[in-house]
């Protein structure tokens, strides 16, 4: 389903989270370890306010582990607690709880300080659209639970998903809105499948990560359609013309049919045909 975020929407999306605050301990925001910081929402600091958090670096699997590391480490400095997980396969859950544990345990000292025995800490996942949130309720329940989180305009019961015993979550995710006003985070965004393709320019996108890869990862361009020098190709339309040739991309007179070309080539970083790409990196 595809959220049109109009400014009501987003002011009912950030209510609707802000009310599940006043529920639960910590919040899991969750965002894409290919891109951490385009797919987070602008104003997620200022809605959580003083909440605990655990940034949380799904779909680790599809990232470059060397960046991601380094966005780890990053996250580290900046006094952001972060981890990287796989909510497909369960990669990297169990430290979610370990953590949480590690960030509450202040709270918790003082309420058995106080006689209370601590329950179950509550949590709430957040982010924007596709990074996995009902992905990774499903896996922490153990179970299909989720389908859909808040649509803004839509209230829904809250429940709680018990996760063993020392975690219980929010049933439906809290959905907040991308970077949009960003044309290169808009780039970032579709060129790994965030945001429908209907939304920008299929041949932009696929320009931008062939950009992307010339800088970064040079030699995967160069493996993968068998490019003898990439210097001699740096313009983008031949480029483009090399990938639409080896990949059989032409239109019915022999050009090379550039929107195929670029649908092709998008594919192929999607299905990490190129190798596991980021497209954030700290400090750039
Ligand atoms: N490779 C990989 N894919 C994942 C992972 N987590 C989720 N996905 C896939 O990402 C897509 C989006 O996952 P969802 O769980 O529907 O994302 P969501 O955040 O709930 O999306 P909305 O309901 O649109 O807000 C699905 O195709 C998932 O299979 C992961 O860790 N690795």
């Amino acid at each position: 389903m595809t959220i049109q975020w109009f400014p009501g929407h987003m002011a009912k999306a950030r209510r609707q989270v802000v009310e599940k605050l006043k529920l639960i301990d910590i919040v899991y925001e969750l965002v894409d370890a290919r891109i951490p910081q385009s797919s987070r929402n602008p104003m997620i600091d200022d809605i959580i306010a003083n909440k605990k958090r655990i940034l949380i670096l799904n779909k680790k699997d599809m990232a470059d582990e060397s960046i991601t590391k380094e966005w780890i480490q990053y996250y580290k400095e900046q006094g952001i607690a972060s981890i990287a997980i796989d909510s497909q396969t369960g990669s990297g859950l169990k430290q979610i709880v370990q953590l949480s544990k590690e960030l509450l345990e202040k709270e918790r000292e003082k309420m058995k300080a106080k006689g209370v025995k601590p329950r179950a800490i509550r949590a709430l996942i957040v982010g924007i659209p596709n990074v996995g949130k009902s992905t990774l309720i499903n896996r922490l329940a153990g179970r299909n639970i989720a389908k859909t989180g808040d649509r803004p305009g839509i209230t829904k019961q809250q429940s709680w998903i018990k996760t063993g015993k020392e975690l219980e979550l929010l049933d439906t995710p809290g959905i907040l809105w991308p970077k949009f006003e960003d044309e290169e985070v808009g780039l970032k965004l579709a060129a790994t499948g965030a945001i429908k393709d209907e939304i920008l320019n299929l041949q932009d996108v696929a320009a931008y990560a062939m950009r992307y890869l010339i800088k970064h990862y040079p030699d995967r361009l160069m493996d993968r359609y068998q490019i003898d020098n990439l210097s001699n190709e740096n313009e983008i339309v031949d480029l483009f013309d090399h990938i639409g040739k080896k990949r059989g991309c032409l239109s019915a007179g022999g050009l090379i049919d550039y929107d195929k070309t670029a649908e092709v080539f998008i594919r192929d970083v999607r299905t990490l045909k190129l190798g596991k790409i980021s497209f954030d990196r700290p400090n750039e």
